[in-house]
């Protein structure tokens, strides 16, 4: 995503991998679509162009005849772009951000300057995003010390962040010290992030991909044709549970059965320190359609009932290791994740 000439440029990922077109969105509501619609998504991409759709909103709600009454319509326009999708826990970090960022001005400040500040906090969270999956890169890249074919679930890529990415960032960094000699991609059904994103992106960086059906991910691992698993999150509980793509949570249990290091790259932002358990986290479910079509093709009778949760859970037990900006996360995760929310409240 790029943020130039207020407009939010954003690489349309529905269109990926056939198509590559972009979207300029000028307001806010061009960018709630955008993420209802998966034009952009992926935890730490949707908290930052809902960062930039606060920009937008910021400026429309600037017209309005008093401070309280601009205070009360920006609200509104957060409160709408917190109807975008229920999981990714960046979604409302990001908000909650640019709504502290109102609260350090008051009715005497100039509208402009509180415009500028949104802006600048916007831009800020974009550019700490890019910071922050460097960092997650070069931790996570330590725990591959050997040459190795790892999998992954969705896509936790640089089209889920604002660059470089989380799992893909730590799968990069691997690659080039050495480390990783293939990689599976889990086509990720119903959606297909995985072949349609996560494979678009390796293939680009000349990364060696091997796309397998979801449902092929077990057999890889018994045959030993994986020696790691990384995937990335879109919230994580205080006590070490992960939400992140349907089927993630299959993965995980396969790779225990397996013996194979089941690893969570994410920021920060993705850490709900709110909730002490997975069971808090709320689950998206998304229309019938996307299950019971595939290319604009019917699947499935007509009129047969559908579940279609977008994320599932990983408990804690079954994550081997989660891999932030600051450091890697092991098991009591109760007591890593209070150490990392001290070290965040320290560093804001
Ligand atoms: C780096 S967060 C990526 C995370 O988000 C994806 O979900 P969606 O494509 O529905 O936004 C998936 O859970 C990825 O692991």
């Amino acid at each position: 995503m790029v943020w130039s000439n207020n407009c939010l440029k954003l690489l349309d990922q529905t269109l990926l991998p056939g198509q590559v077109e972009y979207i300029y969105c000028h307001s806010w509501e061009r960018i709630a679509e955008a993420i209802k619609k998966l034009e952009v998504r992926g935890a730490p991409a949707i908290g930052a162009a809902a960062a930039f759709a606060m920009v937008f909103g910021a400026r429309e709600a600037a017209a309005a005849n008093s401070w309280n009454a601009f205070k009360t319509a920006l609200l509104s326009v957060s409160k709408q772009l917190a109807q975008t999708r229920p999981t990714a826990v960046n979604l409302f970090w990001a908000l909650k951000r640019m709504e502290e960022v109102v609260e350090r001005f008051d009715e005497n400040s100039s509208p402009g300057e509180v415009l500028t500040a949104l802006e600048q906090e916007a831009i800020a969270i974009a550019e700490e995003d890019k910071a922050v999956n460097q960092k997650i890169s070069k931790y996570g890249a330590s725990l591959f010390t050997a040459p190795q074919a790892v999998l992954t679930h969705c896509n936790a890529g640089a089209l889920a962040t604002v660059a470089l990415g989380t799992a893909l960032g730590v799968i990069r960094e691997a690659k080039a010290q050495g480390n990783i000699t293939k990689v599976f991609v889990d086509e990720t059904r119903p959606l297909l992030q995985g072949a349609r994103l996560t494979a678009w992106e390796l293939h680009q960086d000349g990364i060696p991909v091997t796309l397998i059906t979801d449902n092929t991910a077990g057999w890889v691992m018994k045959n030993k044709m994986v020696q790691s698993v990384i995937v990335g999150a879109d919230r994580i509980a205080r006590n070490g549970d992960v939400a992140n793509k349907i089927g993630t949570y299959s993965v995980a249990v396969l790779a225990r059965e397996h013996g194979i290091p089941f690893y969570v790259a994410a920021p920060v932002s993705t850490f709900d320190f709110s909730i002490k358990t997975g069971n808090d986290i709320p689950i998206e479910e998304r229309c019938a359609n996307e299950v019971k079509s595939f290319g604009g093709c019917c699947i499935a009778p007509e009129g047969i009932s559908v579940f279609n949760p977008a994320f599932d859970v990983t408990l804690n037990s079954l994550v081997t290791a989660i891999i932030t900006e600051h450091g890697v996360l092991r098991a009591p995760y109760e007591q890593a994740i209070e150490k990392l929310y001290q070290i965040s409240k320290k560093s804001k």
